[in-house]
């Protein structure tokens, strides 16, 4: 018989296929699936507009075989079936789908879409098969033809008989070497494992004979081996299902069989979008963030289906990094999916299901903030951060998409609240929305700084996590409300000017000269304190840096050694200002001893480290003495 060869282009094409299109070689099962599910669905449709035919699904089916021995894989489909020409203008030309064809045809538009568009897939079994065979049987011919190539030099089309519709495709596996394992496509519960990772929502069962042990009957401890014949797929996914069909329960398993993760989730969302672009999604809210979330080794993505078919593990595009910790899958027909259906064309169509997506997540947050406010702080206990991350990133641009997610501790509530909260509150004299910031929320409290913010009767935000402030400082205000530092210069109240070191008496100005003498540049400014109410000395800061930024950012690897300006301010009616005083005035030499011990502490307050503890420690002895 003698062998046609493939097209010219067709043999640099199947070179190509085999060493270069596809990153995975177990993904040619998935495209011989894909085909066979496509050949099906193609007698679905000619089922429709013949009346000869009926189509009964349970006819229907997708059979894998495995022949060890002979290292032989099969897959059978009872689909439409190929004639001779068919064979020969599909399989014997690369890069033409009669798929496609077909769709165009028949204008196929509903959700019975078939997969196939490019026209290479059925070649990627030349990446695991050293011998291919094709026997078909269409159901417009009564001569079944048998089609066989071993590669690149050609294929050979002959009469063969076969009793049924459809077509069985046999891959003659190539030896292994110790770079390839070509032996895990011939053991059952490999090609189960691909199957189900692929093909799982593929709409027809996908059978296979599967070896088991299972108990005898009537026996607790007697195994025998069983050969049953299994149906490997889910076929209806789930997200196809009507909501109305299924249960929180449903969605939970679907979350532990996709291992999603190993909690609960919080929150499901099931969308399905029939506009410009169709598809279907669910997202997940997980409760706990997995170990390597806060850290460059995780990876932010959905899963993505094209009509059932897993086309990516994670497709990064479709989530925004603030919301990273979605989990889940879409499911879109109208995808344009490149040749290896492994990136897409578009990044338009993606960009648009993510803008959806986006506004779906926000609304779901925002409902779980409104009704059911525990469950938001375990979420926001796993995830704030994130949000907060988002806030500050990308130039603040998605600042307002967030600013309604975030939460914060009240000095007044001692709890949790929104900004919107923290608004509606406001006193009617109050400008600010007043923050501190500090390692933790105890810490913050006793905090000189906030003395006379509170003593006002105003409502303190607790920052404690690094990135509090600069994801505030991003945000400027809420509602037209501005953030303000208890601990910056200037606290802004109206009804109180600053007390100049001038308009002391001379005494009193005498100390405060004395002091930025001894502290030199390490200080701005030493000035007299109108916030502080029992405390003698505390730090605060000129300028946008804070010294919590200041922290922050002496912990960067790149660190540029960016410093706050720092005034100290001092209580001019406490005792210890009261004792200076005589001191300086006395000419007592432990006026320096004084001043540095008061800096040293206000540092302390502030958890910055002391600069030089031995010397601190020195002053201390001199003034015990
Ligand atoms: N099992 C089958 N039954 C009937 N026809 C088939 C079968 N497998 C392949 N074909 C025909 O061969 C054509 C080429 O298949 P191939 O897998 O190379 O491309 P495709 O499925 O059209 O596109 P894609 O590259 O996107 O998968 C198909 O379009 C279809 O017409």
């Amino acid at each position: 018989m003698a062998k046609q060869q493939f097209e010219a282009e067709s043999k640099r094409l199947l070179d190509l296929m085999i060493n270069s299109i596809y990153s995975k070689r177990e993904v040619f099962l998935r495209e011989l699936i894909s085909n066979a599910s496509d050949a099906i669905d193609k007698m679905y449709y000619y089922a429709l507009t013949d009346d000869q035919i009926t189509f009964d699904p349970n006819d229907y089916y997708i059979r894998v075989d495995v022949d060890q021995d002979n290292r032989q894989l099969t897959v059978k489909d009872t689909g439409i079936g190929m004639t001779k020409d068919e064979l020969e203008n599909n399989l014997g030309v690369i890069a033409k789908s009669g798929s496609l064809a077909f769709k165009h045809e028949n204008e196929i538009k509903d959700g019975h879409d078939i997969i196939g568009q490019f026209g290479v897939g059925f070649y990627a079994a030349f990446m695991v098969a050293d011998q291919v065979s094709v026997t078909s049987k269409s159901v417009h011919s009564d001569t079944a033809y048998l089609w066989h190539s071993e590669g690149a030099d050609g294929y050979t089309i002959e009469p063969t008989t076969k009793d049924s519709i459809g077509t069985t495709i046999t891959l003659t596996l190539k030896e292994g070497s110790e770079d390839e394992d070509y032996d895990q496509f011939l053991d059952p519960n490999q090609l189960q494992t691909i199957i189900k990772k692929y093909s799982d929502f593929i709409r027809y069962p996908i059978k296979m004979e599967l070896t088991e042990q299972k108990l005898k009957d009537d026996s607790e401890e007697e195994y025998e081996t069983v050969v049953e014949d299994k149906t490997i797929n889910s076929m209806v996914p789930i997200w196809k299902k009507n909501k109305s069909e299924l249960t929180d329960d449903d969605y939970k398993q679907f979350y532990h069989e996709k291992h999603y993760g190993f909690d609960e989730p919080l929150e499901h969302i099931h969308v399905s979008v029939d506009g410009n672009i169709r598809y279907q999604a669910i997202l997940y809210i997980p409760e706990k963030a997995p170990f390597n979330y806060y850290s460059q080794e995780y990876e932010k993505g959905l899963e993505l289906y094209s009509n059932g078919v897993l086309i990516m593990n994670k497709a990064p595009e479709l989530l925004p990094d603030y919301f990273s910790f979605v989990k889940g899958l879409v499911d879109s027909e109208d995808l344009s999916l490149n040749i290896s259906r492994e990136m897409l064309q578009h990044d338009r169509q993606l960009k648009l299901i993510e803008k959806n997506l986006v506004k779906k997540i926000k609304q779901e947050l925002l409902k779980m903030l409104r009704n059911d406010r525990e469950k938001y702080e375990t979420f926001y206990d796993s995830f704030g951060r994130q949000l907060k991350y988002g806030v500050y990133s990308d130039f603040g641009q998605n600042k307002e998409t967030l600013q309604d997610l975030l939460l914060f501790y009240s000095s007044t509530e001692e709890k949790l609240v929104t900004l919107d909260e923290y608004v509606e509150r406001m006193k009617d004299d109050q400008t600010y929305i007043y923050y501190a910031t500090g390692e933790n929320h105890t810490r913050i409290d006793r905090l000189p700084q906030t003395e006379m913010v509170k003593d006002k009767g105003y409502e303190i935000l607790y920052f404690t996590d690094e990135v509090d402030e600069f994801a505030i400082k991003m945000l400027a205000e809420y509602e037209g409300k501005a953030f303000k530092s208890v601990s910056s210069g200037d606290l802004g109240f109206e009804d109180e000017e600053d007390t100049k070191v001038d308009d002391l008496p001379e005494t009193d100005q005498a100390v405060f000269n004395k002091m930025k003498e001894i502290l030199g540049d390490k200080v701005k400014d030493v000035k007299p304190s109108k916030r502080l109410k029992s405390h003698p000395v505390c730090l605060t800061n000129q300028g946008d840096i804070s010294i919590e930024m200041e922290k922050v950012l002496s912990m960067m690897p790149d660190n540029q050694g960016i410093e706050a300006d720092k005034v100290l301010e001092v209580n001019t009616d406490h005792d210890i200002f009261q004792s200076l005083k005589e001191a300086v005035n006395d000419g007592n030499d432990n006026v320096e001893a004084y001043t540095n011990i008061l800096y040293n502490q206000a540092l302390l307050i502030e958890g910055l480290s002391i600069e030089d503890p031995i010397s601190y420690t020195n002053d201390v002895w001199k003034v015990l003495k």
